[in-house]
């Protein structure tokens, strides 16, 4: 006996036709408008493992068979013509017809459930099953690059203030909180963040990197948070995961954290403090388990200050801060650290390795990196690609040091009080401005300055 409330005249001799098929069609199932259940068949029921007393009609068709798209069929209209179905191990062969009445408006669907003994819907589910393996393929090799690329040990330093720092990452990582790092650019935040994660719980999750500043504010919350299908008219229908759906069971490194719009930010606390969001265009929240860590260069406090970012966000992330200290604060381990990123430049063919003299390290120590390791590393790689021999002598570092920089234990300069005062200002005026790329706001910011003060003396010493 089938659970009936109407069939309709055309399912019906369709479905007579389909008995000829004998085991191989496993029934059919009809949903109103509503997308609620009208009619099934005893063989859909038994392959569902429905007892036959349960009374399914009028129950929404997801309660009974979650994955259904006979929802998707009477709201678009459109039949699904083939499409396979997994009801336990086994993979099932699917047609979904939209059901309309005279007037052509949707009454419902149907949906016919085939099993694959049917031999010419052999080849497809065989196609399908290889793409599922190679989808897996490329997912488990996917997650394998999302794996953390640095350890604790790749942050090179054996300085009292690294110890200090390392102490404090290990300690960090085995709490599930968010964390936020702050630190200069260039100090090694984003590495921390990747140690942070690898010794963290979620190891074996992803770890999922953002630049905040990198994207364009009209992309972030889509970027952020994922699209619903169709959630633009005409534009991409497929659904796109967001980074938070993406760091599910692992961790979300948010880089620049500072630049996050106002609007992202309410999202952002409420994605932590709920564990929830919704994609743009969908009005359902998806659930993840993410762990944010966070990292800046700017001074979050001023920023709360001038309400470009919200307190209780700051609150919510920096429960767990850690301060990374400038490269200038841990001199001691410019030695090591220049040792360590020596050995990842390229070399010429017929060099071994390079070597760095104690003259040349002596002179490194002597500037004061106002773009910190990432600095270093490019003074490196400039001494490097000028260097005749596999030897980096102090000749060359003084060369590859920017041509502004005003080591520490240089010669003092001379002249009276007032001139060495402002040698010293256009000195860390061009230093702050190197770091920064040539942006003066952000020069300003580095120097505790107004961006006015910092035009007016650019004029005053004359730097372009
Ligand atoms: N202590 C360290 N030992 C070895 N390499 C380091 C260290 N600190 C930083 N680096 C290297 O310096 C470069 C810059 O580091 P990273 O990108 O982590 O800095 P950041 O603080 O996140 O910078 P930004 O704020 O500009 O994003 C990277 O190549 C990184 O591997």
């Amino acid at each position: 006996m089938s659970q009936q409330r109407s069939l309709p005249k055309s399912v019906a001799s369709v479905l007579n036709a389909f008995d000829s098929l004998g085991d191989s069609f496993k029934g059919a199932i009809t949903v109103d408008a509503e997308a609620r259940i009208t009619w099934i068949d005893d063989r859909y029921r038994e392959l569902l493992g429905i007892p036959a007393a349960a009374d399914l009609i009028g129950q929404r068709v997801e309660e009974v068979i979650p994955h259904s798209l006979l929802r998707r069929v009477v709201e678009t209209g459109r039949p699904i013509l083939i499409d396979i179905m997994a009801f336990d191990d086994k993979q099932f062969v699917v047609c979904r017809l939209p059901l309309r009445n005279e007037e052509g408006e949707i009454q419902g669907a149907v949906g016919f459930v085939f099993y694959e003994e049917i031999d010419y819907l052999a080849p497809i589910l065989d196609k399908f099953e290889t793409m599922q393996r190679q989808l897996s393929r490329a997912q488990a090799a996917l997650n394998r690059e999302r794996q953390t690329k640095y350890s604790l040990s790749s942050f090179v330093g054996a300085s009292e203030a690294v110890r200090d720092l390392k102490t404090v990452v290990r300690r960090y990582a085995l709490r599930d909180g968010a964390a936020l790092i702050l630190g200069e650019t260039g100090t090694g935040k984003e590495l921390l963040a990747h140690a942070i994660h690898q010794q963290s719980d979620r190891a074996d999750g992803p770890f999922v990197a953002v630049n905040v500043a990198a994207i364009p504010e009209a992309l972030l919350e889509a970027e952020f948070f994922g699209v619903a299908p169709g959630a633009f008219t005409g534009a991409d229908r497929k659904p796109r995961k967001g980074k938070f759906e993406l760091a599910h069971g692992g961790t979300l490194f948010l880089d620049e954290i500072g630049d996050m719009p106002a609007a992202l930010q309410a999202k952002l606390l409420r994605a932590l403090q709920e564990g929830e969001f919704e994609p743009l265009g969908s009005n359902t929240v998806k659930k993840v388990d993410v762990r944010i860590i966070a990292a800046t260069s700017q001074p979050l406090e001023q920023k709360i200050e001038d309400k470009s970012f919200r307190a209780d966000l700051y609150y919510r992330i920096a429960v767990l801060a850690i301060h990374v200290p400038p490269l200038r604060e841990r001199l001691d381990d410019i030695g090591l650290i220049a040792e360590a990123l020596l050995e990842t430049i390229p070399r010429p063919r017929d060099q071994r390795g390079w070597l760095i003299t104690p003259e040349a390290i002596d002179q490194l120590t002597r500037y004061r990196w106002p773009g910190n390791v990432r600095e270093l590393r490019n003074v490196l790689e400039r001494a490097a690609a000028m260097a005749p021999s596999e030897v980096i002598d102090l000749a060359l570092i003084a060369k590859a040091l920017p041509r502004e920089a005003t080591p520490t234990g240089a010669p003092p300069i001379a002249g009276d009080l007032s001139a060495r005062l402002a040698d010293a200002e256009r000195a860390a005026m061009l230093e702050a401005l190197a770091a920064e790329d040539g942006s003066k706001s952000a020069a300003a910011r580095r120097l505790g300055v107004s961006r006015s003060q910092f035009y007016e003396k650019l004029k005053r010493h004359g730097i372009d």
